[in-house]
């Protein structure tokens, strides 16, 4: 939590006056034993005076009013205080999860990252709002009790320390047991966090493989390993209630007994027992908001600490230049310079020995079996991630020396699993040029193919997109995915399997349009169909994470075997020569 408290810093006058208000109630709850025992011992038992009595009563009405004020202005305090740095937190893990790279994400996961930012920060949240509340209140009002029984008989506040004292025992018992379990029902709500992540998302083909019981199998098996924890924590904390109370009531019967005693032979009066009664109450309350703060300040520590391993993850593809640089002439658009590349340094490579240049406005095929590297290799080039070994150039620079924007904005890609977001067809086509203009976007749109459909469309361009495009069909989403990266007319055009769902004659014609249109461009396409790159200034074919042959079409048809295969696999001879 500690670590946390920068986020505090806006608040540094909530931080200081709610609990201040909040110790002001709490010094007036004192005086109300007091005033209870002037009540009985001065205005019943010697005077008999009811106007006093009521005077005092009115005190007692004012104090209450009194504390009631305060506490509202610490309840303004701490809540002003806790939403505002649940918000920053909130906002700088976003910001921190934009900054790191892909092998950052792949490490931390999705769902756990979503936890982090929801379900953690509420804890967080929820405990600095408590602990401005209550963190200063509580032992307070212990350690004002413990003086005031004090200072009104000495021997008999012997109780309030023996109880005082047992209770905190079993505040340390029951919590050093039950600390350690928050920490495990926050991963085992990860998981649950998973499993439905990937149920929701996989919906249609887990109906489609007809796995409904399994999954739901998953699901219990989760959530009962989840309430198993849960209830245990929970017996422990149940525990508590009944064994402070116990402990309070054995001592205010004490505190009866021996005050009774007392009043008998003329060392207290009846006034002093309520108020002795009184303060114990106090300090059980107390008690027991202390434990339940405990347990919150315990799934708050848990709680932070997951969301600080989020902020002390380092992006491993930093930013090292925030200059732009400038393109250096005379060189290839992309050149890759023995590559090598591994997803963890204690695997196997993914890439190795990967050398090869393109030229500008260059198309690019790269092909091989799955798993072979093609997604990988693609993904060094923006710096999704960092080489392990070697260097990848654009115009002659390595990517590492450009800074992110200037070199990402080289490029439209096209991601393999086709991705769009809500909102309208315009709205998705401006991500990477908010200021296209309709002509741009139209234009985008008819080089991939998907004008046809979206021309159809009643509201056109202003068409909803629902969440991930479900309402497109997969071929559909492909093409308006491939319309968003040509919008802003990138010098460098990656599409990743991006023609898959397409037909063959779809698939045709885009890329027609594409040597068309799109003449400047370099365009990279991964693929499996050896038709999709016959045509291509340059293949790439890869094999095992490493370059089996590179050429056109009619050299490597005769020269690798791999790419012959592919190709023999997938047409006949004569389409293959044709
Ligand atoms: N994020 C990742 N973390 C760890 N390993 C990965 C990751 N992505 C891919 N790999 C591994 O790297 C290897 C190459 O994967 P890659 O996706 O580049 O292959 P590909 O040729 O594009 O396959 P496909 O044609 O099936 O898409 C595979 O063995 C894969 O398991």
């Amino acid at each position: 939590m500690i670590k946390l408290r920068r986020f505090l810093k806006g608040y540094k006058k909530e931080v200081i006056i709610g609990p201040l208000c909040k110790l002001f109630e709490a010094i007036l709850e004192l005086f109300v034993p007091l005033v209870m025992a002037n009540i009985i011992d001065v205005g019943i038992n010697e005077l008999h005076d009811t106007e006093y009595v009521l005077r005092m009563g009115g005190v007692l009405v004012l104090l209450a009013a009194t504390g009631l004020t305060s506490a509202l202005f610490c309840q303004y305090f701490a809540s002003k205080a806790s939403q505002g740095a649940g918000t920053e937190i909130r906002r700088a893990l976003f910001r921190h999860i934009n900054s790191l790279s892909h092998a950052e994400l792949d490490s931390l996961g999705t769902p756990s990252l979503i936890t982090r930012i929801t379900n953690d920060t509420n804890q967080v949240q929820q405990n600095i709002a408590m602990c401005i509340r209550l963190l200063t209140r509580a032992p307070f009002i212990i350690i004002g009790s413990l003086i005031m029984a004090m200072s009104i008989n000495l021997r008999m506040s012997l109780i309030f320390f023996g109880a005082a004292l047992l209770i905190a025992l079993t505040l340390y018992i029951v919590m050093s047991r039950s600390v350690p379990l928050y920490a495990a029902v926050q991963k085992k709500l990860d998981k649950i966090g998973l499993i439905s992540r990937e149920n929701l998302s996989g919906n249609r083909v887990i109906r489609a493989f007809s796995k409904q019981n399994t999954e739901k199998a998953r699901v219990d098996a989760a959530t009962e390993d989840l309430t198993r924890t849960s209830v245990r924590v929970s017996k422990l904390s149940a525990l508590l209630s009944p064994i402070t109370y116990l402990v309070t009531d054995c001592a205010i019967i004490a505190i009866v007994w021996f005050g009774a005693v007392n009043v008998n032979a003329g060392g207290m009066k009846t006034g002093d027992i309520v108020a002795l009664v009184s303060y114990m109450t106090q300090i059980l309350l107390a008690m027991v908001v202390v434990a339940n703060l405990v347990i919150l300040m315990t799934k708050a520590g848990a709680s932070a600490k997951r969301i600080n391993e989020v902020f002390e993850t380092k992006p491993s593809v930093a930013e090292i230049n925030h200059d732009y640089i400038s393109a250096k002439e005379n060189t290839p658009k992309i050149e890759f310079r023995n590559v090598r590349f591994n997803y963890s340094s204690d695997g196997d490579d993914e890439l190795s020995g990967i050398s090869f240049t393109v030229k500008n406005g260059q198309t690019v095929g790269i092909i091989g079996g799955t798993g072979s590297g093609k997604s990988t290799l693609i993904s060094l080039i923006p710096r999704f991630y960092d080489t392990s070994d070697g260097a990848v150039l654009v115009d002659g620079n390595d990517v590492r020396d450009y800074p992110f924007e200037q070199l990402r904005k080289k490029f439209g890609i096209v991601p393999q699993q086709s991705v769009l977001f809500s909102g309208t067809i315009r709205d998705n086509m401006k991500w990477q040029n908010p200021d296209a203009s309709d002509e741009e976007i139209n234009r985008a749109l008819q080089i991939a193919q998907a004008a046809e459909f979206v021309d159809k469309l009643p509201n056109g361009l202003d068409s909803r997109v629902e969440q991930g495009g479900k309402n497109f069909s997969g071929g559909q989403r492909q093409r308006l995915c491939i319309a968003r990266a040509i919008v802003s007319q990138p010098e460098i055009l990656i599409l990743d399997d991006s023609f898959s769902a397409l037909d063959f004659a779809t698939d045709a014609a885009l890329r027609k349009a594409l040597a068309e249109n799109a003449k400047g461009t370099t365009v990279l396409i991964v693929t499996q169909r050896c038709s999709t790159i016959k045509n291509a200034d340059l293949i790439l074919v890869l094999s095992d994470g490493r370059l089996a042959g590179q050429g056109r079409h009619e050299e490597l048809f005769e020269r690798c075997e791999v790419y012959r295969d592919i190709c023999l696999s997938q047409l006949s001879e004569t389409e293959v020569a044709k």
